[in-house]
């Protein structure tokens, strides 16, 4: 099941072409090679489907904790594409104003985690599962901080290396190959370490935390956005048990634990807590999850008609019969129109969590090193 480095971005190059990987939507899913997509989902699948999450054994489970690297990877390398179409360059949530730009929302999201962590010029910071390095760009421009994204996904790496190139950022940011629970980094190298909604893929927080306090300098500080399921989840609720267990399936996620045992993991990794706060729960006017309602009612400015229509049910018809049709006709991947579908149950799920207050993707915890490690 693990693969070598080199076999790993063989195989990112053969999928995705990566000299390709220009354009929309429809341009990346007609360039990819078909059979090794078809593969990708189907491996994807094969970790989810015919098992039902009231009874699925432990055997199960632990299938999906122990191969995470090849279960999120699987799942990046078919989902990024539509994360890119429907949400831009940063793969996170936030809190949202009235009238207020999508974009201008998620960077002050970013913002407010980099004040977090007093980010100075010249700092070096490390971003713990980058992705395409949307937050890492921004935070670097906003700080002038170095920042390094730490990412598994090869074709992830790729897009974000080419854009920092393509706004001359490529001496201030820099994306490396890594397993976040077995960070390539030398003790106490950086100053600062935040993660944006990505640690949740990992099979065990104490594990991806305790990495954190390793590569962090002695009196730095980590803070990061977690995505938990909160003290309103009720594991024998089977309504409740059905939408985590779809976010888990539909975000590529081994399990999602309790926002109590992610704060008793940062403890246990050795960090002095500063701060922990669901940011979730607030007096907001407009939620979290607004723009994967599909209300159209909802759109805040012009520019946000876009971002909505996509999860209205007229949007996803569109984007199922563009993406499906492509399919049909073998121009695109099989597997594609199966994509659309896993992505529309995650944005489904999400929204129902939020609703229901059962589920954050933004329980926000701020950790420091001490001085002096016994
Ligand atoms: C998976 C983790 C830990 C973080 C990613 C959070 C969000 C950026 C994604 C969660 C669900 C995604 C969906 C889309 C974009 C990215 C998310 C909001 C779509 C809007 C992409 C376009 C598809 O047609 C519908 C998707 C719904 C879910």
């Amino acid at each position: 099941m693990s693969q070598t480095f080199e076999e790993d971005l063989a195989f990112s190059k053969t999928l995705h072409k990566h000299e390709a990987e220009r354009g929309g939507l429809l341009a990346k899913i007609t360039s990819k090679d078909k059979e090794a997509f078809e593969n990708v989902v189907n491996n994807y699948m094969r970790y989810w489907v015919g098992k039902d999450p009231m009874s699925e054994s432990e055997e199960e489970k632990e299938a999906r904790r122990s191969n995470y690297t090849n279960m999120t990877n699987s799942y990046y390398n078919i989902a990024t594409d539509f994360y890119e179409y429907g949400w831009g360059e940063s793969f996170h949530f936030c809190r949202f104003y009235p009238r207020e730009n999508f974009y201008q929302a998620i960077a002050r999201h970013e913002h407010y985690l980099a004040m977090q962590l007093n980010i100075k010029p010249g700092m070096k910071v490390l971003d713990v599962g980058c992705g395409v390095g949307g937050p890492a760009r921004e935070i670097c421009q906003f700080t002038g901080a170095h920042i390094t994204g730490l990412n598994n996904n090869d074709y992830q790496i790729c897009r974000a290396m080419r854009s920092a190139v393509n706004i001359g950022l490529e001496n201030k940011t820099n994306f490396i190959k890594g397993d976040f629970m077995k960070m390539p980094f030398e003790d106490n190298s950086f100053d600062a370490v935040y993660a944006i909604e990505a640690t949740c893929h990992a099979p065990k927080l104490e594990g991806v935390y305790g990495q954190v306090f390793r590569v962090l300098k002695p009196g730095g500080t980590f803070a990061f956005y977690e995505w938990c399921v909160t003290d309103k989840y009720d594991p024998t609720n089977a309504d409740h048990r059905r939408i985590v267990r779809g976010i888990e399936y539909a975000d590529g996620i081994p399990e999602l634990f309790k926002t109590s045992e992610a704060l008793q993991a940062l403890k246990n990794a050795g960090f002095e807590v500063i701060s922990a706060e669901d940011l979730a729960v607030n007096d907001d006017q407009i939620t979290w999850y607004y723009p994967l309602e599909g209300d159209m009612g909802k759109a805040q400015c012009i520019w946000d008609f876009f971002t909505v229509f996509r999860m209205t049910h007229l949007g996803k018809f569109c984007t199922r019969a563009l993406v499906g049709g492509l399919e049909t006709f073998g121009i695109a991947p099989t597997g594609s129109l199966q994509t659309q579908r896993v992505l529309e149950t995650a944005g489904d799920c999400l929204v129902e969590g939020g609703r229901l207050g059962i589920f954050t993707p933004m329980y926000l915890m701020v950790g420091k090193k001490p001085m002096s490690v016994n």
